[in-house]
Protein backbone atom coordinates (compact mmCIF):
# COMPACT_ATOMS: atom_id res chain seq x y z
CA UNK A 1 0.00 0.00 0.00
CA UNK A 2 1.26 3.55 -0.38
CA UNK A 3 1.80 6.20 2.46
CA UNK A 4 1.27 9.91 1.59
CA UNK A 5 4.78 10.11 0.33
CA UNK A 6 3.86 7.58 -2.34
CA UNK A 7 6.35 4.93 -0.19
CA UNK A 8 5.44 1.16 0.02
CA UNK A 9 4.64 0.75 3.89
CA UNK A 10 6.52 -2.29 5.29
CA UNK A 11 5.88 -3.92 8.49
CA UNK A 12 8.96 -5.74 9.72
CA UNK A 13 9.25 -8.06 12.99
CA UNK A 14 12.17 -8.10 14.73
CA UNK A 15 11.36 -11.37 16.96
CA UNK A 16 13.75 -11.64 19.82
CA UNK A 17 14.40 -14.16 22.34
CA UNK A 18 17.44 -14.68 24.65
CA UNK A 19 19.34 -12.31 22.46
CA UNK A 20 18.31 -13.69 19.91
CA UNK A 21 16.70 -13.07 17.19
CA UNK A 22 15.08 -14.71 13.75
CA UNK A 23 16.73 -13.66 10.48
CA UNK A 24 16.76 -15.95 7.21
CA UNK A 25 19.15 -15.31 4.21
CA UNK A 26 15.99 -13.50 1.22
CA UNK A 27 14.80 -16.72 -1.01
CA UNK A 28 15.58 -16.03 -4.46
CA UNK A 29 11.92 -15.18 -6.29
CA UNK A 30 11.51 -14.25 -9.86
CA UNK A 31 10.79 -10.43 -9.94
CA UNK A 32 11.94 -10.03 -6.02
CA UNK A 33 14.98 -8.04 -5.22
CA UNK A 34 18.16 -8.60 -3.17
CA UNK A 35 18.54 -12.32 -2.93
CA UNK A 36 21.03 -13.73 -0.47
CA UNK A 37 20.72 -11.14 1.80
CA UNK A 38 19.53 -11.75 5.40
CA UNK A 39 16.40 -10.48 6.38
CA UNK A 40 14.15 -10.26 9.39
CA UNK A 41 10.56 -11.24 8.34
CA UNK A 42 7.81 -8.72 7.04
CA UNK A 43 6.21 -7.40 3.92
CA UNK A 44 4.15 -4.98 2.35
CA UNK A 45 1.09 -3.82 3.81
CA UNK A 46 -2.15 -4.65 2.14
CA UNK A 47 -4.68 -2.10 1.20
CA UNK A 48 -6.61 -0.43 4.64
CA UNK A 49 -3.58 -2.58 6.47
CA UNK A 50 -1.84 -1.32 9.19
CA UNK A 51 2.46 -1.99 9.03
CA UNK A 52 1.50 -3.49 12.87
CA UNK A 53 -0.60 -5.55 11.69
CA UNK A 54 1.23 -6.76 8.34
CA UNK A 55 3.99 -7.12 10.27
CA UNK A 56 2.03 -9.96 12.70
CA UNK A 57 0.87 -11.52 9.41
CA UNK A 58 3.85 -12.02 7.61
CA UNK A 59 5.79 -13.27 10.61
CA UNK A 60 2.89 -16.06 10.91
CA UNK A 61 3.57 -16.40 7.25
CA UNK A 62 6.94 -16.65 6.74
CA UNK A 63 7.82 -18.52 10.33
CA UNK A 64 4.69 -19.91 11.11
CA UNK A 65 5.21 -18.84 14.47
CA UNK A 66 2.23 -17.09 16.31
CA UNK A 67 4.01 -13.16 17.76
CA UNK A 68 2.82 -11.07 20.05
CA UNK A 69 3.56 -7.56 18.74
CA UNK A 70 5.49 -4.83 20.89
CA UNK A 71 6.49 -1.30 20.46
CA UNK A 72 7.31 0.19 16.99
CA UNK A 73 10.85 0.73 17.50
CA UNK A 74 11.80 2.71 14.56
CA UNK A 75 10.15 3.95 10.79
CA UNK A 76 12.90 4.36 8.12
CA UNK A 77 12.50 5.74 4.51
CA UNK A 78 14.98 4.18 2.05
CA UNK A 79 15.04 4.54 -1.94
CA UNK A 80 15.61 1.40 -3.67
CA UNK A 81 16.50 1.15 -7.28
CA UNK A 82 12.62 -0.72 -7.06
CA UNK A 83 11.35 1.97 -5.42
CA UNK A 84 10.38 3.71 -1.95
CA UNK A 85 9.66 2.03 0.92
CA UNK A 86 8.66 2.77 4.56
CA UNK A 87 9.78 0.44 6.54
CA UNK A 88 8.03 -0.18 10.00
CA UNK A 89 9.82 -2.45 12.79
CA UNK A 90 8.35 -3.68 15.57
CA UNK A 91 10.05 -5.79 18.45
CA UNK A 92 7.64 -9.10 18.40
CA UNK A 93 8.21 -12.12 20.62
CA UNK A 94 6.45 -15.65 20.04
CA UNK A 95 2.95 -16.32 21.71
CA UNK A 96 4.07 -19.79 22.73
CA UNK A 97 7.60 -18.85 24.37
CA UNK A 98 8.86 -22.32 23.83
CA UNK A 99 7.77 -22.11 19.60
CA UNK A 100 10.30 -22.73 16.96
CA UNK A 101 10.24 -21.34 13.35
CA UNK A 102 8.59 -24.15 10.73
CA UNK A 103 11.18 -27.48 9.59
CA UNK A 104 11.81 -25.16 6.31
CA UNK A 105 10.90 -21.63 6.81
CA UNK A 106 14.97 -21.00 6.67
CA UNK A 107 15.27 -18.64 9.87
CA UNK A 108 17.42 -19.18 12.49
CA UNK A 109 18.11 -17.87 15.91
CA UNK A 110 21.23 -15.53 14.95
CA UNK A 111 22.94 -13.89 18.39
CA UNK A 112 22.02 -10.03 17.89
CA UNK A 113 25.88 -9.17 18.59
CA UNK A 114 26.71 -11.20 14.98
CA UNK A 115 24.41 -9.10 13.06
CA UNK A 116 26.93 -6.70 12.30
CA UNK A 117 28.70 -9.36 10.49
CA UNK A 118 25.84 -9.93 8.12
CA UNK A 119 24.65 -8.47 4.48
CA UNK A 120 21.38 -7.12 4.93
CA UNK A 121 19.66 -4.58 2.53
CA UNK A 122 20.99 -1.26 2.88
CA UNK A 123 18.01 0.53 4.73
CA UNK A 124 18.65 -1.84 7.92
CA UNK A 125 21.41 -0.19 8.84
CA UNK A 126 20.20 2.20 11.05
CA UNK A 127 18.16 -0.88 13.17
CA UNK A 128 21.33 -2.92 12.85
CA UNK A 129 23.39 -0.14 14.67
CA UNK A 130 20.87 0.09 17.10
CA UNK A 131 20.06 -3.44 17.95
CA UNK A 132 23.99 -4.19 18.41
CA UNK A 133 24.26 -0.97 20.71
CA UNK A 134 21.67 -2.33 23.04
CA UNK A 135 23.27 -6.23 22.55
CA UNK A 136 26.53 -4.17 23.94
CA UNK A 137 24.79 -2.26 26.96
CA UNK A 138 23.13 -5.93 27.91
CA UNK A 139 26.71 -7.31 27.73
CA UNK A 140 28.09 -4.82 29.59
N1 LIG B 1 11.00 -8.67 4.86
C1 LIG B 1 11.94 -7.73 4.87
N2 LIG B 1 11.92 -6.75 3.90
C2 LIG B 1 12.89 -5.83 3.96
C3 LIG B 1 13.90 -5.83 4.96
N3 LIG B 1 14.74 -4.78 4.75
C4 LIG B 1 14.30 -4.13 3.65
O1 LIG B 1 14.82 -3.14 3.14
N4 LIG B 1 13.17 -4.77 3.15
C5 LIG B 1 12.42 -4.33 1.98
O2 LIG B 1 11.04 -4.30 2.23
C6 LIG B 1 10.32 -4.48 1.02
C7 LIG B 1 9.13 -5.42 1.22
O3 LIG B 1 9.53 -6.71 1.42
P1 LIG B 1 8.79 -7.93 0.68
O4 LIG B 1 9.48 -9.14 1.21
O5 LIG B 1 7.31 -7.86 0.75
O6 LIG B 1 9.15 -7.58 -0.80
P2 LIG B 1 9.33 -8.56 -1.99
O7 LIG B 1 9.45 -7.68 -3.15
O8 LIG B 1 10.44 -9.52 -1.66
O9 LIG B 1 7.96 -9.36 -1.95
P3 LIG B 1 7.02 -9.75 -3.11
O10 LIG B 1 7.71 -10.88 -3.76
O11 LIG B 1 5.75 -10.11 -2.38
O12 LIG B 1 6.88 -8.53 -3.98
C8 LIG B 1 11.30 -4.95 -0.02
O13 LIG B 1 11.61 -3.84 -0.84
C9 LIG B 1 12.51 -5.30 0.81
O14 LIG B 1 13.68 -5.08 0.09
C10 LIG B 1 13.90 -6.85 5.96
O15 LIG B 1 14.72 -6.93 6.87
N5 LIG B 1 12.88 -7.77 5.85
Amino acid sequence: MAGATGATRVGIGLIARGGRVLIRRRPPRPGSPMPGLWEFPGGKCEPGESPEAAAARECREETGLLVEIGRRRRVVTHRYPHGLVELHYFDARPADPGAEPEAGSGFIWAPVADLPNLSFPEANAPILAELASSSDEEAG
